[in-house]
């Protein structure tokens, strides 16, 4: 299937949305952390509080300075302003220290979450999502969330500690210019946030959707460089990307502007809490029943307040992003595991020196988001030492035989039975580990020729690597690397052949010496010759006690292996011996 952004939108509008409010279920998830961001919270509340403490004591020293009292009588005031400058900056370091280490665990444990629940269910394939697409919910979204702690909700538990504190302090001085300074903070702390996060909404939807489409299309473009620039169709992709910058720069755009008018609007309504405190204060500082130092308090207070008020339209902004991103993560931790472990899974798999036998009893198994059966009643049986090829025309269901023995898909219908045992009752990973597995679209990583193998069993010395090798064809080409077993692959290492990759994985799936081989195509890309000598090598393979299933097209194969099964249209069609 051709994965446009259309079908992947598509799928996306298909799949269930996040159940539950996603803020609340991604701060559900940060649970581990919640006494770390309670002290990260409260250090930053007094840091603020330290902030307007010190405009505060400042304007009142510098007012009763003033008027000339003895010098003792300011002392305490002194050693405040130097107490309240010296602890805004310490507990702003402290607050820092342990937000931040609260949002590092976080984002590690979310990054963590996803990966897995990726590993879990991408065997069985992934719901439409583009490569690209999922980087971008695990690094970008993931990184959005991050900021909800620390430009989010931080910042909004210091702002309510804060303007709470101030509009009380207010209010003991002079009620009037509490109740100013209390219409002017709900106007800048709750109605301004309240109108960017409604317009912040649609932008950062807008905004997310148009990053993964983007991304895809760069990631798409760089690795379809060389059919575009023969198809003469690299303009037409260059255009579409200039599309998604300029969609993305009036996101950009739409975002600055809303955050400066918020940001102005709170600067602006401070001022305003400033000049309505000094028009409540004045009248009562000229008829004596309000001290004269305290209309400095009350009329400079609101200005040091403007630092936390603009922080919460940050935070509002931060906290749109966030849900955008809270959606994406969901989404992906949200799909299904396509093997639930079940109720039964509990019992190690008994021990047995004797190799194993497995077999499939009437399956029937069906890939997640189809809606039928690939493989229905499917019987065979898979003894130790003994080879079985496995037929059928393209599209028969003979990988999808392979996915469920492997464990990557639970059957619909049958069992698959263990020595004897219902396999259902044993940790899927434990069955798995039983299997050693070779595929047309098995993995290259970028590192060493040896450690390429190595992850089929990482103790195999380099004596049993370059003899797996020797046995899937590749004795010579060994000869010829420049570092020989060292010698670097992938994006930044050599660059092999089709056949070669091929044969790689092969000897990666021979080295593993598990008790079952499953061979799916493995001489697809090698010239005849090599072909017939690596299926003859593998049916042979029945002579170490390993049960081996050859999943093939080439009819030549079947004369040499014990068991032959043949597939069409997703059901056993033959079966000889
Ligand atoms: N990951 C998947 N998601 C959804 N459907 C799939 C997936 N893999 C295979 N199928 C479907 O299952 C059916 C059987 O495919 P399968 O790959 O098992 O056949 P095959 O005989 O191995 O084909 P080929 O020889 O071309 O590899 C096909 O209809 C295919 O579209």
């Amino acid at each position: 299937m051709v994965i446009t952004p259309d079908t992947e939108r598509r799928a996306e509008q298909q799949l269930a949305p996040p159940t539950g409010n996603p803020l609340l279920r991604i701060l559900a998830l940060t649970r581990p952390q919640w006494a770390r961001l309670l002290s990260a919270g409260m250090l930053g509340a007094l840091a603020s509080a330290s902030a307007v403490a010190l405009m505060a004591l400042s304007a009142w020293l510098i007012s009763r300075a003033a008027q000339h009292p003895a010098i003792l009588t300011l002392m305490v005031a002194i050693v405040g302003v130097r107490t309240f400058g010296i602890a805004r900056g310490v507990l702003r370091y402290l607050e820092r220290l342990s937000s931040h280490e609260a949002a590092l665990r976080v984002l590690e444990g979310l990054r963590v979450a996803i990966v897995t629940r990726l590993a879990l269910v991408a065997p069985a394939g992934l719901p439409l999502w583009r490569r690209s697409d999922l980087l971008g919910r695990t690094i970008t979204d993931v990184d959005d969330i991050q900021d909800l702690l620390l430009r989010g909700l931080l910042p909004l538990f210091g702002a309510a500690v804060v303007c709470g504190g101030a509009t009380g302090l207010f209010f003991l001085i002079l009620p009037s210019a509490g109740l100013v300074l209390l219409a002017c903070l709900v106007a800048a702390v709750v109605l301004i946030p309240i109108w960017l996060v409604r317009r912040g909404k649609d932008t950062e939807a807008v905004a997310a959707s148009n990053r993964a489409e983007r991304d895809a299309l760069v990631a798409d473009t760089i690795a379809a460089s060389t059919e575009l620039n023969l198809l003469g169709a690299m303009g037409v992709r260059l255009d579409a990307l200039r599309q998604h910058e300029k969609r993305a720069a009036s996101c950009g755009q739409r975002r600055a502007r809303e955050a400066g008018i918020a940001a102005g609007s709170a600067v602006g309504l401070m001022g305003l809490a400033s000049i309505g405190a000094i028009v409540a204060a004045a009248p009562q500082v000229s008829a004596g029943q309000l001290p004269a130092v305290l209309l400095a308090v009350v009329a400079l207070t609101p200005l040091a307040l403007v630092e936390v008020v603009t922080a919460v339209g940050t935070a509002s902004s931060a906290l749109s992003k966030a849900t955008a991103a809270a959606v994406r993560v969901l989404a992906v931790l949200d799909t299904p595991d396509p093997m639930p472990a079940s109720a039964l899974s509990v019992k190690p798999l008994p021990a047995n020196s004797k190799g194993r036998l497995i077999e499939m009893r009437g399956v029937s198994a069906r890939w997640p988001g189809t809606d039928r059966d690939a493989i229905s009643d499917v019987s065979l049986v898979l003894r130790p030492g003994t080879s079985t090829c496995l037929l059928g025309p393209s599209g028969s269901g003979k990988s999808t035989v392979l996915a469920v023995l492997l464990g990557f898909l639970r059957p619909t219908a049958g069992t698959i039975i263990i020595d004897g045992q219902d396999a259902s009752q044993y940790e899927p990973q434990e069955v798995r580990n039983l299997m050693g597995w070779t595929g047309t679209d098995a993995h290259v990583f970028a590192t060493s020729v040896a450690e390429n193998l190595r992850f089929a069993r990482p103790d195999a010395d380099d004596v049993e690597v370059a003899s797996a090798m020797r046995e899937a064809g590749l004795g010579e080409w060994l000869g010829t690397l420049p570092r020989g077993l060292d010698t670097q692959m992938g994006e930044q290492g050599i660059s092999i052949s089709g056949g070669e990759r091929q044969r790689l994985l092969l000897a990666r799936a021979l080295l593993s010496h598990r008790p079952v081989l499953l061979a799916d195509e493995p001489t697809a890309h090698v010239d005849e010759p090599t072909a017939a000598a690596l299926s003859r090598m593998l049916l042979g393979r029945r002579e170490n006690g390993q049960a081996v299933l050859l999943v093939t097209h080439r009819e030549a194969d079947a004369a040499a292996a014990d068991v032959v099964v043949r597939m069409s249209g997703g059901v056993v069609s033959g079966h000889s011996r």
